[in-house]
C-alpha cells in the first residue's frame, strides 16, 4: 500500500500492549501505508485524506497481531502420533519417519503450519527446520516460499543435528548432517535469506537443534557465525528430566551451565521450553537476556513439566508464546495458547494470580516480539510501528456475555478472526486466509502425509 493511503478502523475495544497496558473501550486506529499512524479513544479524527477504506468495527477487539517463537512447520504431516509418549520415546518413534521428508512435504506442511496459525491471528510465525535428508531438496526455500506466499511475516531458524547413537546422542545416524555440512549450509541460509531491515519480512536465525543431538563443537561455531552475521541463536533447552540427566552425564553439568560455557546465553538467543529451571537459571537468564519460548500445551502433551513462566517475568526474563511443533500440539493454534499459559502456570505456582490475562495477552504479543528480536516494530498498537493487528470477534454467543473483551479473548473460546493485517495489507478475512486456497493446502498436507508414512513403512 502506498504510504499515503489510509485505512481507518472505528468503534472497537483495543488493548494496545504499550509499555502502560494503554487500552481503549471505544476507539479507532488509523494505518497509513505499512505503518500504525495514530489510535486513541472515540472517532478518528475528521478531514483525513486518501481514506481507501473504512472498517466499523463494533463488537471487535483489536490487538496487535500474534507472533509465534517456536514451531516445527514440517511435524504438520506427522500429527497425531506416537501419542502417548515422553520426549525422547517420541523422538525416537518419529526420526526414522522425519529423515525421509522431501521439498515437496515441506511445503505442503509449512502451507499447512501457517495457514492454521494465520487463521487465528498469528502474523509473525518462525520454524525450527532441523531435519535436512541427503537430497531432499532446497527444504528452507519451500518453507520460506509458503510463508512469502500466506503473507505473514516470518524468522526461518536454521537448524542443525551432528550428534547421531554412534556419538552418544539420540538421533539415528541417518537422520544428521556434519559438523562442517550444516554450519556451511546454515551459513548459506543466513547469506541468501537474512534481512536486517527494519520492517523485514524474512530473517534467520542459527539454530542447533538440541543437547542431546548436537555436538559441542556445533554449539560453540553456531554461536559464533551468528554473532559474526549479526542474526540471532535458537535451540532447544531444559525441556525434560531426561535432557537434564542426559547433560550432566555427558558435560558434567546442568543444561544452563552447558549453554553458558557454549556460548549460548545472552540477548541475541532465545530458547524452547525452558522447564527445568532452578533458581539460579532464571537469574542467569534474566542477567543476560535471554529469552523464552513457552510452549504450554506441547509440554503437557509430553509430560515435560511446567515452566516458571510468573518466576521467569518477575527475574525481567523475556518470554513468548510457542505453539512448538504439531507433532506435540496438534491444535497448531497459538490463540489457545493464551488461555493454556494462563491456566497451566496458575497450577505450577498453586497461586490464583500467577498469570492474569493481560500478562498472557502480553507474552503471545510483545514479548514474542521481544524474542524475537523485533520488539521494535511489531508487538504492541504505537504510532509508527508497523501495521500488524488483529480483529477479534467478541459480540457472538461464545463471548457476548464477557464484559472484559482481554478476558474474553483470553479465558474465552477461540475467538474468531474477522481479520488481520500484516504491513497494513489484510491476509485474513472471517477466518478465511486471503492469499492461498485453504482447501488445496488441507488435500496437498493430506497427501503428503499419506505419501510420508508410505515412504517411511517401505524403508
Ligand atoms: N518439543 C520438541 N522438543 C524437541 N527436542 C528436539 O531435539 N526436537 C524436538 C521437537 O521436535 N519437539
Amino acid at each position: 500500500m502506498a504510504a499515503d493511503r489510509r485505512i481507518v478502523i472505528e468503534n472497537c475495544s483495543i488493548a494496545t500492549v504499550d509499555a502502560d497496558d494503554t487500552e481503549y473501550t471505544s476507539g479507532h486506529l488509523v494505518l497509513a501505508g505499512d505503518r500504525i499512524e495514530s489510535l486513541g479513544a472515540g472517532k478518528a479524527p475528521e478531514g483525513l485524506e486518501n481514506v481507501v477504506r473504512r472498517i466499523d468495527a463494533t463488537g471487535h477487539l483489536v490487538t496487535p497481531g500474534l507472533v509465534n517463537t517456536h514451531h516445527h512447520f514440517y511435524q504438520w504431516i506427522t500429527r497425531g502420533l506416537a501419542t502417548d509418549h515422553n520426549l525422547f520415546d517420541w523422538l525416537v518413534a518419529l526420526y526414522p519417519t522425519w529423515a525421509r521428508i522431501d521439498e515437496r512435504m515441506t511445503y505442503a506442511a509449512a502451507q499447512g503450519s501457517l495457514g492454521m496459525m494465520a487463521r487465528g491471528g498469528v502474523t509473525t510465525a518462525m520454524d525450527h527446520h532441523y531435519v535436512f535428508p541427503k537430497g531432499s531438496g532446497d527444504l528452507s526455500g519451500s518453507i520460506i516460499r509458503a510463508a512469502r506466499e500466506t503473507g505473514v511475516r516470518f524468522t526461518l531458524a536454521r537448524g542443525s543435528m551432528d550428534r547421531s547413537e554412534k556419538d552418544g546422542g539420540l538421533p539415528p545416524d541417518f537422520a544428521v548432517e556434519t559438523l562442517e555440512g550444516a554450519l556451511a549450509a546454515t551459513e548459506a541460509t543466513v547469506d541468501e535469506h537474512h534481512d536486517a531491515s527494519f520492517g523485514a519480512m524474512t530473517q534467520v536465525a542459527v539454530a542447533p537443534c538440541s543437547p542431546f543431538s548436537v555436538s559441542t563443537e556445533l554449539m560453540r561455531q553456531g554461536a559464533e557465525l551468528a554473532r559474526r552475521k549479526g542474526v540471532r541463536l535458537h535451540t532447544h533447552g531444559s525441556e525434560t528430566v531426561e535432557e537434564e540427566q542426559f547433560c550432566k552425564e555427558l558435560f558434567g553439568m546442568g543444561p544452563t551451565d552447558y549453554f553458558e560455557s557454549t556460548g549460548w546465553l545472552g540477548d541475541d538467543v532465545w530458547m524452547a521450553h525452558c522447564v527445568h529451571m532452578n533458581d539460579s537459571d532464571i537469574a542467569a537468564f534474566a542477567r543476560t537476556k535471554t529469552g523464552v519460548a513457552h510452549c504450554p500445551s506441547s509440554n503437557a502433551r509430553l509430560a515435560a513439566g511446567i515452566a516458571r513462566v510468573p518466576d521467569m517475568l518477575a527475574a525481567g526474563v523475556p518470554v513468548g508464546l510457542g505453539v512448538d511443533g504439531t507433532a506435540s500440539n496438534e491444535s497448531g493454534e497459538l490463540h489457545t495458547e493464551l488461555r493454556n499459559a494462563l491456566l497451566i502456570n496458575r497450577l505450577g505456582a498453586h497461586r490464583e494470580a500467577a498469570l492474569n490475562a493481560r500478562q498472557a495477552l502480553r507474552l503471545g504479543t510483545y514479548g514474542g516480539a521481544q524474542v524475537l528480536g523485533r520488539a521494535p516494530e511489531i508487538g504492541s498498537l504505537e504510532p509508527g510501528k508497523l501495521a500488524d493487528l488483529v480483529l477479534w470477534k467478541l459480540d457472538t454467543l461464545a463471548h457476548a456475555s464477557i464484559a472484559d473483551p482481554v478476558t474474553a479473548l483470553v479465558l474465552g473460546a477461540a475467538a474468531p478472526v474477522t481479520a488481520s493485517f500484516v504491513n497494513g495489507e489484510q491476509i485474513v478475512e472471517n477466518g478465511r486466509l486471503l492469499h492461498v486456497d485453504e482447501d488445496a493446502i488441507a488435500r496437498s498436507t493430506r497427501d503428503e502425509a499419506r505419501r510420508l508414512a508410505r515412504i517411511a513403512a517401505q524403508a
